[in-house]
């Protein structure tokens, strides 16, 4: 009998699950509360659920945020607007018939576990409102994660202050803040993003942060994506001690900060009627409008309480991915992960690995060895890297996602390829790490996958395609000294790191 999986929330991570359960030969059933699929990616002027700003930049670059087995379309900028991410994941869902197994508008969803007896788990799952489709009976259930807006209320004095206040949940764009004081809490992507939008409009912007962050922008050597230059196999592995906290991608910011449109203030220590005081004790007067951007949440309403147990500030799940407390494995929760890179193609390998668990065809530890590993891991996590509650966990994107592969049966056999294709494996080792390489070999294997990477470069470049560019002989004597310029540039720009250790591109801002 076909397994039945339902699937909560059609965002990127429901919608690559979908394909991930039909590509295993299970049927899948996703349940989507709002009207229309993109999840987060689709803009709404009004507050719902999930939400992003106006002015909203991809971070990673299109073809590093690309589903393994569907490169984005070419002439799609290498930094795309939230629109054009919307766009890429109607196509996804267009092109592998995604939408047919999607309910939308199906309301607020709690599953329970079905039981044989008082105290047996049957290990299915029962939907308890029944909005769309009847009462139904799901084999297993693939979740994606749900956050909601961390509010940093235990600062005192908030509330008497006289002016507006807000999470950056609630930010849509600048309108209403022209000339207005604005203090933005929290130095992360959105509180950055926030900051540099208002500091267009408004009389000044403070940012305030408790520890720093290194700013890294959008372009990278030569103009192309600065991931696709420094996400490779070989550059992660040499620099693998350097990111114990995901940068801030920005390419405005340090700008607005050198003009002075926005200055960098310290944490908050609180706030009076008007003005708010720093812990380095100066107070900014006269502020309009507090925005917090102090990150989100984690929540599974819908889930068991039992299954909610933590490991630190993460949840408890093995693999990031499943309880390990279940008799059955028959749920998984698919997308809550971070680092250094989209969580497109991390989401998509742990859906592809949870099919194959709820298959049986790849079988996991006893309970006791999942959850001593997951123990050791958070101990790990938390010496590697900056957790909190609002960044729960962080993982090293490659190794992680290849130890998933690896149980799939879709890793790529470097030494292998090593000798069978050498021109692909400088692909795969030195090229952008990409998720075409996991669909290279084993299960899920895809015929498109080498041409995809050979040709992502070329993707990559035709945006810039902009216009005819003539190929007189002299271009060709100007472009040999822009190498030798380029060449020697270089090799003084690494005297220069060497002597001062720093890195171009980044910034760290204290
Ligand atoms: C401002 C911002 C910028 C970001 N930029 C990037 C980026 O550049 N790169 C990157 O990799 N990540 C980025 N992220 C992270 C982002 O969370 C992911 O890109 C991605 O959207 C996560 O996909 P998802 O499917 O898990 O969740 P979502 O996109 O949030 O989709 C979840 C879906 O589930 C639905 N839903 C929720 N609860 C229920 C329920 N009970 N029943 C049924 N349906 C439900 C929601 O309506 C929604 O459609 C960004 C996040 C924010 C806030």
């Amino acid at each position: 009998m076909v397994q039945k999986v339902a699937v909560i929330g059609a965002g990127p991570c429901g919608l690559s699950s979908v394909k991930a359960c039909l590509d295993e030969g299970l049927e899948p059933t996703c349940f989507e509360s709002s009207d229309d699929i993109g999840g987060l990616w689709r803009y709404k002027l009004v507050p719902g659920r999930t939400n992003i700003y106006q002015c909203v930049i991809i971070n990673s670059s299109k073809e590093m945020m690309a589903f393994s087995d569907f490169p984005p379309p070419a002439e799609l900028p290498n930094s795309m607007h939230h629109t054009e991410v919307l766009l890429y994941l109607r196509l996804y869902a267009q092109t592998f018939s995604l939408l047919q197994h999607i309910h939308l508008q199906v309301g607020e969803l709690i599953f329970i576990r079905g039981r044989t007896s008082m105290r047996q788990d049957s290990g299915t799952w029962r939907r308890r409102r029944q909005t769309v489709g009847g009462r139904r009976i799901f084999g297993t259930a693939l979740i994606m994660s749900f956050f909601f807006p961390f509010f940093l209320r235990s600062i005192s004095g908030i509330e008497s202050f006289k002016g507006r206040y807000f999470h950056s949940w609630e930010y849509r764009n600048a309108k209403g803040l022209e000339g207005k004081r604005v203090v933005v809490i929290g130095f992360g992507n959105c509180g950055c993003d926030i900051a540099v939008d208002i500091s267009r409009v408004a009389e000044r912007v403070y940012l305030s942060t408790r520890s720093g962050a290194w700013v890294v922008g959008r372009v990278g050597p030569g103009g192309l994506p600065f991931d696709t230059t420094w996400i490779s196999r070989l550059v992660v592995t040499l620099s693998s001690l350097f990111w114990a906290q995901i940068p801030v991608i920005n390419d405005d910011l340090p700008g607005r900060i050198i003009s002075g449109r926005i200055q960098v203030k310290p944490n908050v220590k609180e706030f009076r009627e008007t003005s708010v005081v720093f812990t380095d004790r100066s107070i900014i007067d006269e502020v309009d409008v507090v925005v917090f951007a102090t990150g989100y949440n984690y929540s599974f309403p819908f889930l068991p309480p039992d299954l909610q147990a933590k490991s630190g500030y993460r949840l408890r799940l093995y693999k990031h991915v499943i309880p390990p407390t279940l008799a059955h494995p028959t749920l998984a929760v698919v997308g809550f992960i971070h680092g250094l890179g989209a969580i497109n193609s991390m989401a998509e390998m742990q859906a592809r690995w949870s099919t194959r668990v709820f298959k049986g065809l790849i079988s996991l530890p006893a309970e006791d060895v999942m959850v001593k590993e997951i123990e050791t891991e958070t101990a790990t996590m938390n010496q590697k890297f900056v957790c909190s509650e609002r960044n729960p966990l962080q993982v090293d994107v490659i190794p992680y996602t290849d130890s998933l592969a690896e149980q799939v049966g879709a890793k790529p056999n470097i030494l292998q390829l090593l000798f069978t294709e050498p021109a692909l494996v400088l692909q795969v080792v030195l090229g952008p790490y990409t998720s075409y390489q996991y669909r290279l070999s084993g299960p899920g294997k895809w015929a498109g996958a080498r041409q995809a990477i050979f040709a992502q470069k070329q993707r990559i470049a035709r945006p810039f395609r902009t216009r005819a560019v003539s190929e007189e002989p002299g271009n060709e004597a100007s472009s040999k000294l822009s190498i030798l310029l380029a060449f020697i540039t270089g090799a003084a720009l690494l005297c220069y790191l060497i002597y001062n250790w720093h890195l171009p591109f980044f910034h760290s801002v204290e």
